[in-house]
């Protein structure tokens, strides 16, 4: 496990530009030292808005978008195309303007895919895809995903794992179907918390003043089940990326000495 870093930035437009910089950064060296990278995304506003900065970034063309593994957090389990689907609103954002190998585009499945209205079914199947593209040292049976991002929910969920729901629980399965969610849709698809940790970089990204609780409760040890987003964290590095807001009410032990 590693402890969490700090980065406080002005407002939630430089947050998305400075943390755009930053995963152009992480992509290129993880091609220069491993030929391909793998990132997962996240659905909601700022991750939304972390894709369009990126997408407008001088360097983003530093990228060699045909060698990147895109996967998702979570998925809101609704039609192919559905404008709520996390992947229709990343293909808006960004994916939709560079050059990635549709093949290396591993959306989760849609309510009227392969697997019907089953969203366990869908879980299992994106299980499935992730086992298959995990390596032979991945005893987790997800990929060592480099980067793994998170939008932080105001009552701590991180994915589709709400405080005190099964999927917050879950410690076998890899990726969950979520039923009854409080935030609509109310049924989506999950990684686990376990899935989640199998990431080297995990990055949590807070912004708003509507966040400051669920970052100060989930920075001060709360259990993973009450509080999810305090089980979010990468083999090598544990970063929230948060506007100064979001960090308004961090205890002062844990505030960061400069603001970026
Ligand atoms: O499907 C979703 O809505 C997300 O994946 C969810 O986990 C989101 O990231 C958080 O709710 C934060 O959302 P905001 O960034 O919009 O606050």
């Amino acid at each position: 496990m590693s402890t969490p870093q700090l980065v406080v930035h002005r407002d939630k437009e430089l947050m998305a530009q400075a943390a755009a910089a930053r995963l152009i950064t992480e992509v290129v060296d993880a091609q220069a030292a491993r030929g391909s990278a793998s990132v997962v995304l996240t659905g909601g506003r700022n991750g939304n808005g972390l894709l369009a900065a990126l997408g407008s970034a001088p360097a983003r063309d530093a990228i060699d978008w045909s060698r990147i593994d895109l996967w998702w957090g979570d998925e809101r389990f609704l039609p192919e195309g559905h404008p709520d689907r996390n992947v229709t609103q990343a293909r808006e954002a960004l994916l939709d303007l560079v050059p990635l190998d549709p093949a290396r585009v591993h959306a989760m499945p849609a309510s009227d895919g392969p697997y019907g209205p089953d969203a366990d079914a869908a879980a299992a199947g994106y299980a499935a895809e992730l086992a298959a593209a995990a390596g032979p040292g991945d005893r987790t049976g997800v990929p060592e995903f480099d980067v793994l991002m998170l939008g932080v929910g105001p009552d701590t969920h991180v994915a589709s794992l709400f405080p005190e729901s099964p999927g917050a629980r879950e410690t076998e399965l890899t990726v969950v179907g979520v039923h009854s969610a409080p935030k609509p849709p109310p049924t989506r698809v999950s990684l686990s918390l376990p899935a989640i940790r199998a990431a080297r970089e995990v990055w949590l990204l807070a912004a708003g003043e509507d966040k400051a609780k669920a970052a100060a409760l989930a920075l001060s040890g709360a259990g993973e089940v009450q509080v999810p987003a305090a089980g979010a964290y990468g083999r090598s590095r544990t970063l929230w990326l948060m506007d100064a807001a979001a960090a308004s009410a961090l205890p002062r032990e844990l505030y960061p000495p400069a603001s970026a």
